[in-house]
C-alpha cells in the first residue's frame, strides 16, 4: 500500500528537482557557508570563556594565546635573573603539567615540597599548571617512570625531585635502583621519559657533615639527576641545586626554582631547553663532552693531540687581510700607513657573509655589529660546574663564571705565531672599517654573553648557585681576539662597562702607543711582552708596522708614565727555542725601563695551527712547567741585581704560569697583596679624584696561590678533559712537590 500511495509524490519531487536543480545547490552553497562562518566566529570566543574557567579548556586558550605565558608564578625570596630567551625554533605553546617528586624521612623535605607545591599552586597559569605532589615512597614506579601516560594534547609533564641524602640504607636507595635498572633492563625502552618536557632535580644535605660533593655532600640528587639525563634523553632543563639543611634550605630552593619556572616558561613558550652552546638542553654526559677547540689559557698537561687535530679540522678557508697584499714572504715589512694607496670608503670588518665571519662564528664567537666578538671563555664553562677558575683568579680574585671574554677589534697588527686565532681574524695597520658606536657594542656583547651562559643550565655539573651568579657580569676580559685599544672609541667603551661596575683587564700588544697614550683608567692594563729584543720579537710576533720595534719601545716608556695611574702588567710568553734561552736578562731590562707592577711569565700553548707549523712552531716549543719556573727564578734574580724590588708571588701550575710582583706595592706585612678591591676601584673611579694602584689593593693572597704551594683552589674540583677525577702530585715554584 504504501508503495503505491508514494509513487506520485516521489515522481513529482524528480520533477521538482530536475527544474530547479541550479538554484537549490546554490542556496544549499549558502547554507553550508553560513554555518561554517558561525561556527567560526563561536571557537574564537573560546579563549576568554576557558580561561575563567576548567583547566581543560585552557588548553585551547593556550593555543591560540601564547602570550598569557607571560604571567608566571613568582615565589617568595630574592630573584636572580630575569629576561626570556629567544628561541631559535618556535614551536606552538605547550601547556605544562608540573610533577613533583619528594623523599623524606625526617619530614623536612616534605614540608619544603608541601610548601612549594602551594605556593606555585596558589598562581598556576594557564601554561604552567596546578602541580601534582607525589611521595616516592607512594608511588608506582612503573605508573610513572616506565610508562607514563600520554599527556593530553598541548600539555606537557616536567618533573621536579626534591631529595635529601642519606648515606644509610632507605627506600631512596630503591628508587635509585629502579632508575638504574629501567635504563639497563634491555626488554624496555631504555629512554621511557623521553617525552618529558624536562626535568630538575633539587638535593638538601647537611654540608657540616659532609663538606663537599666527594664527601657525600647531596650525592643521592645528583645521582638520580645523572640518572634521569639517560631516561629522559637528556632533558635536564635547569642545574641540580643543592642547599645545606642548616642554612636557609628554603631561601635557596626557592631562588632555585625561580630560574626552573624561567626555563619552564621558556618551554612553554615553545623556545625548548636551550640555545646556543651546545649541550644545553641536549645535556651531554660528562664523559661524552665536547672539547673545547679553542683553547683560552690552556691546561698545558691535559693537551692532548685530539684536541689539536680537531683545530685543524676548520675547513672553512679564512681571509687574512694581510693577503690582500698578494703572496707575501713573512720577512717582508710592510706599513700600510706609508702607501701611496687611495684610501676607499670604508667597508665592515667582518661582513656577515664573509668567509672570515663564517670561521670566527663556527669557533664559538659571536660577532657584534661589524667588528666586535664575544665568546665563552672555557674557564667560564669550568667555573660555571665548579671544576676551577682561570689563574686570575687566584692572582687577582677574577671569578670566571661571572667574567665576560669580549673583544671591540677582531683586527691586528701582529700575527704571532703562537696565536691560534691567526688565520682567521683580519690583520692591518690601521682602523680602516665603519665604526660602531659604543653603546651598540656593549649591549650586544653583554646580551650575547649572557645568552650563552643560560645555554649553560642542561649542561651536566652545572652549579644552580654559580649558573645564578653568572647571570651577573662583573669582570670583562678585553683580549679575546685582535686588538682592543685598536677600536676608536674605546675609552667611551670602557666607561659604560664601569657605570655597571664591570672591571676590565684590557691586554695590548705594545703597537699603538698614541692609543696607549690615550687610553683612560682600566682595573688592569696588560702589555703583551713577546720578546726581549728586537730580532725576537720580529720572529714571534710577525708585526706588520715597519717600526715595529720603536713603537715597542714607546709603549715601555708609556707604561712607565702610566705606572702611577694604572696597575699596570708585563705579560710574558714564553716560546722554547723562541724567547726563552739566555733572555732573562734582556726581560729583566724592560723590567726597568718600563717599571710594570706585575709581571705574568706563562708558557705558551700549542695551537697546532699551520701557521704556527710554519713558523716551525711544534709540541717541542711548549716549555715544561719546571723550565718556566727555572726561567722566572733567573728573571728574579736578574731583577734583583738591579734593585729594583720584585718578588715572585703567585703561580698557578695548572695554567702554567708564575707572578712576580712589584715588593713596595703589594707586599705588606701578612705577605703578598695581589688581589684586586674592586669596588674600592669602582669608589675612586666614581669620586672623580686622581688615583693609582696603590688605592686598590686588595686582601692578601690565598695561601694556596702562594709560590711554592701550586695555586689549586682546595674548593675545585681537579677533572681531567673527559671529566674523570685528577688526582697526583706535582713539583711547583721553588721546587715543592704537592698533591692536587
Ligand atoms: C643518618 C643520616 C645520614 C645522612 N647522610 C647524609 C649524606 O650522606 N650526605 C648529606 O649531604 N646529608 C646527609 N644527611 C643529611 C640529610 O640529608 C638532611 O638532614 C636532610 O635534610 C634530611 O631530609 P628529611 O628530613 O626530609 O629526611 C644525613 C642525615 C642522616 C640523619
Ligand atoms: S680572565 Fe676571564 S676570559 Fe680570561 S681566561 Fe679568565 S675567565 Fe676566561
Amino acid at each position: 500500500m504504501a508503495s503505491i500511495s508514494t509513487a506520485p509524490l516521489l515522481t513529482e519531487l524528480v520533477s521538482l528537482w530536475h527544474a530547479h536543480r541550479i538554484e537549490l545547490l546554490f542556496v544549499g552553497g549558502l547554507l553550508l557557508l553560513a554555518f561554517r562562518f558561525s561556527s567560526f566566529t563561536k571557537h574564537k570566543k573560546i579563549p576568554k570563556i576557558s580561561q575563567e574557567s576548567s583547566d581543560s579548556k585552557s588548553q585551547v586558550a593556550i593555543a591560540t594565546q601564547p602570550q598569557v605565558a607571560n604571567s608566571r608564578p613568582k615565589l617568595a625570596g630574592p630573584k636572580r635573573f630575569t629576561g626570556s630567551r629567544q628561541g631559535k625554533t618556535q614551536s606552538p605553546a605547550v601547556a605544562i603539567d608540573l610533577v613533583v617528586f619528594y623523599f623524606s624521612l625526617g619530614g623536612s623535605t616534605a614540608k619544603l615540597a608541601e610548601d612549594l607545591v602551594a605556593a606555585i599552586d596558589l598562581e598556576a597559569t594557564p601554561l604552567i599548571r596546578k602541580p601534582v605532589l607525589h611521595n616516592l615512597v607512594e608511588i608506582d614506579f612503573d605508573e610513572l617512570f616506565i610508562s607514563p601516560p600520554k599527556p593530553p594534547q598541548n600539555a606537557r609533564q616536567y618533573y621536579l625531585l626534591l631529595l635529601p641524602t642519606y648515606n644509610i640504607d632507605t627506600e631512596l636507595n630503591l628508587f635509585i635502583d629502579s632508575l638504574a635498572e629501567t635504563h639497563n633492563d634491555f626488554r624496555i625502552d631504555t629512554g621511557p621519559l623521553r617525552e618529558l618536557a624536562g626535568y630538575s632535580v633539587f638535593g638538601f644535605g647537611d654540608k657540616e657533615q659532609w663538606p663537599t660533593e666527594a664527601e657525600g655532600y647531596c650525592s643521592q640528587a645528583t645521582e638520580v639527576d645523572r640518572w634521569m639525563a639517560r631516561l629522559t634523553g637528556k632533558k635536564r632543563a635547569f642545574p641540580v641545586g643543592m642547599a645545606d639543611v642548616k642554612t636557609g634550605a628554603k631561601s635557596a630552593l626557592n631562588e632555585w626554582m625561580e630560574g626552573v619556572l624561567d626555563g619552564i616558561r621558556n618551554i612553554a613558550d615553545g623556545k625548548g631547553l636551550g640555545e646556543g652552546v651546545e649541550g644545553s638542553g641536549d645535556a651531554v654526559e660528562s664523559d661524552e663532552e665536547e672539547e673545547d677547540d679553542v683553547i683560552a689559557e690552556a691546561d698545558l698537561a691535559s693537551i692532548k693531540p685530539v684536541s689539536l687535530k680537531k683545530r685543524s679540522k676548520a675547513k672553512t678557508p679564512a681571509i687574512d687581510l694581510e693577503d690582500i697584499r698578494g703572496p707575501s714572504d713573512d720577512q717582508t715589512e710592510i706599513d700600510f700607513t706609508t702607501t701611496t694607496i687611495k684610501p676607499s670608503a670604508p667597508k665592515e670588518m667582518v661582513p656577515e657573509n664573509s668567509p672570515t665571519y663564517t670561521a670566527l662564528t663556527k669557533q664559538g664567537y659571536t660577532i657584534v655589529g661589524s667588528h666586535s666578538g664575544v665568546k665563552l671563555c672555557r674557564w667560564t664553562k669550568s667555573a660555571l660546574r665548579g671544576r676551577g677558575s682561570c689563574y686570575k683568579f687566584s692572582f687577582y680574585g677574577i671569578k670566571s663564571h661571572q667574567c665576560m671574554e669580549t673583544t671591540p677589534s677582531l683586527s691586528c697588527s701582529n700575527k704571532c705565531v703562537f696565536c691560534w686565532r691567526h688565520g682567521t681574524n683580519p690583520v692591518s695597520t690601521t682602523w680602516r672599517w665603519t665604526v660602531d658606536p659604543a653603546d651598540l657594542i656593549f649591549q650586544g656583547v653583554k646580551a650575547n654573553h649572557y645568552k650563552k651562559i643560560k645555554a649553560m643550565r642542561g649542561v651536566p655539573g652545572v652549579r644552580a648557585e654559580r649558573f645564578a651568579e653568572g647571570m651577573r657580569i662583573r669582570h670583562c676580559a678585553l683580549s679575546l681576539v685582535g686588538e682592543p685599544i685598536f677600536y676608536p672609541h674605546i675609552n667611551e667603551l670602557l666607561g659604560m662597562l664601569h657605570s655597571e661596575r664591570i672591571s676590565t683587564f684590557l691586554v695590548c700588544n705594545a703597537q699603538h702607543p698614541d692609543q696607549l697614550a690615550a687610553l683612560t683608567h682600566v682595573t688592569q692594563l696588560y702589555v703583551s711582552i713577546d720578546a726581549s729584543n728586537k730580532e725576537a720579537l720580529k720572529k714571534i710576533d710577525r708585526p706588520l708596522h715597519r717600526d715595529y720595534w720603536e713603537r715597542f719601545l714607546r709603549c715601555m716608556d708609556i707604561l712607565r708614565e702610566k705606572r702611577n695611574m694604572q696597575r699596570t702588567v708585563f705579560r710574558l710568553t714564553l716560546v722554547k727555542g723562541f724567547n726563552i734561552d739566555e733572555e732573562a736578562e734582556g726581560y729583566a731590562d724592560l723590567v726597568e725601563r718600563a717599571r710594570p707592577g706585575l709581571v705574568e711569565v706563562k708558557g705558551v700553548t700549542y695551537c697546532g695551527t699551520s701557521t704556527s707549523a710554519a713558523a716551525g712552531l711544534t709540541m717541542q716549543n711548549v716549555p715544561f712547567y719546571e723550565e718556566v719556573c727555572a726561567f722566572v727564578e733567573a728573571l728574579n734574580r736578574a731583577l734583583e741585581r738591579r734593585g729594583l724590588g720584585y718578588g715572585i708571588a703567585a703561580e698557578h701550575a695548572h695554567s702554567c704560569c708564575i707572578l712576580l710582583a712589584e715588593k713596595e706595592r703589594f707586599y705588606k706585612e701578612d705577605g703578598w697583596h695581589t688581589l684586586i678591591d674592586y669596588e674600592k676601584f669602582f669608589d675612586n673611579l666614581e669620586s672623580g679624584k686622581e688615583f693609582g694602584p696603590e688605592d686598590y689593593v686588595g686582601p692578601p693572597t690565598p695561601e694556596w696561590a702562594l709560590w711554592g704551594k701550586g695555586g689549586f683552589d682546595p674548593r675545585d674540583e681537579r677533572v681531567d678533559r673527559k671529566g674523570r677525577k685528577k688526582e697526583g702530585l706535582v713539583t711547583v715554584g721553588g721546587g715543592n712537590v704537592v698533591s692536587f
